[in-house]
């Protein structure tokens, strides 16, 4: 037990007792007989109740008084402190532990919500790049990734070569068969261009019935090479819905970054090869 506790505990002893002397002195000096049989100890002592009371009224006080004192020159508090410091000390370090625990908690639950919204913002991001449609990448995606390999092939120099598809006659596939059927057909596309190319390659939708691709590391031999192999199983695939089984065709037009090459100069000049593409009868991939 804390000093100033003991103290307290001394002080209350001796007032209690003093008081029961009081009590006793005062119920005998009333009634002129013994009131309670408990208190034997103060039977004993009852012809000088009053003086004994006021002794212990003084011893008391002097105790408690020399107590405190002693105890206040050890601490250095002055009295006032360490009085309140006896009564004040353990609901002050009930508070802090109750503030410290709700902290705690508070930042546990902070910390959950963080790793929480950090999901959220990484989907949201993720839904940002992506096309709805067939899944793979959108326009937005498409520009990102361009930015970042056009850096890269300005720093190192490796090939870098960027391919435009577009699906053949899609207008007429919309029309005849209905939008139901040239979604299908967007998707089934999107898949097959995304099957054959390898990981460090990237594939988008541009818009419409157009997909971009860029492979770096490929010079535009090996391009046009892979170009043709898609080209062919797409020429070779059934696309189907319901009832429809639909054989569909696709260009391509494509071009490898030369010196003084910017995004938009290295697309104009694949866009120009994808008009060849066509002009020549669709179904076939023209390097340009
Ligand atoms: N089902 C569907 N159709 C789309 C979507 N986006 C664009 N289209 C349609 O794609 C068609 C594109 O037609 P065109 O630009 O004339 O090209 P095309 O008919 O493929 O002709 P060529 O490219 O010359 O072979 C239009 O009818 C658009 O409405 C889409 O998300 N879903």
């Amino acid at each position: 037990m804390k000093t100033p506790n003991m103290i307290r505990l001394l002080e209350m002893s001796i007032h209690a007792f003093a008081l029961a002397v009081v009590w006793r002195g005062a119920s005998a000096m009333m009634t002129g007989g013994v009131s309670t049989e408990s208190l034997g100890i103060i039977q004993s002592i009852e012809p000088f109740a009053i003086p004994v009371a006021i002794l212990a009224i003084i011893g008391s006080v002097a105790a408690s008084q020399l107590g405190l004192r002693r105890w206040r020159k050890a601490s250095g508090g002055s009295h006032r402190e360490s009085v309140e410091l006896v009564h004040e000390t353990p609901r002050l370090d009930q508070q802090h532990e109750k503030i410290i625990k709700d902290l705690r908690k508070k930042l546990t639950e902070l910390d959950q919500e963080n790793s929480r919204l950090n999901l959220v913002l990484q989907e949201k991001n993720a839904c940002l790049l992506q096309d709805t449609l067939t899944g793979i990448g959108n326009r937005l995606a498409y520009e990102e990734r361009l930015q970042q390999e056009f850096r890269r092939w300005n720093r190192f120099g490796n090939p870098l070569t960027m391919l435009i598809w577009d699906i053949d006659h899609f207008k007429q596939i919309n029309d005849q068969y209905g939008h139901a059927m040239g979604d299908v057909v967007l998707r089934g596309i999107a898949k097959l261009l995304a099957r054959r190319i390898r990981s460090t390659d990237f594939v988008a939708r541009f818009g419409g019935e157009e997909f971009v691709m860029l492979l770096p590391g490929a010079d535009a031999e090996a391009a046009l090479q892979l170009a043709d192999q898609i080209r062919l199983d797409i020429a070779e695939s059934r696309f189907e819905n319901t009832d429809i089984n639909l054989p569909v065709t696709i260009s391509c037009g494509l071009t490898r970054f030369q010196a003084g090459d910017s995004p938009q100069s290295a697309f104009a000049r694949a866009d120009r090869a994808l008009y060849q593409s066509k002009q020549a009868g669709r179904n076939c991939c023209t390097t340009c």
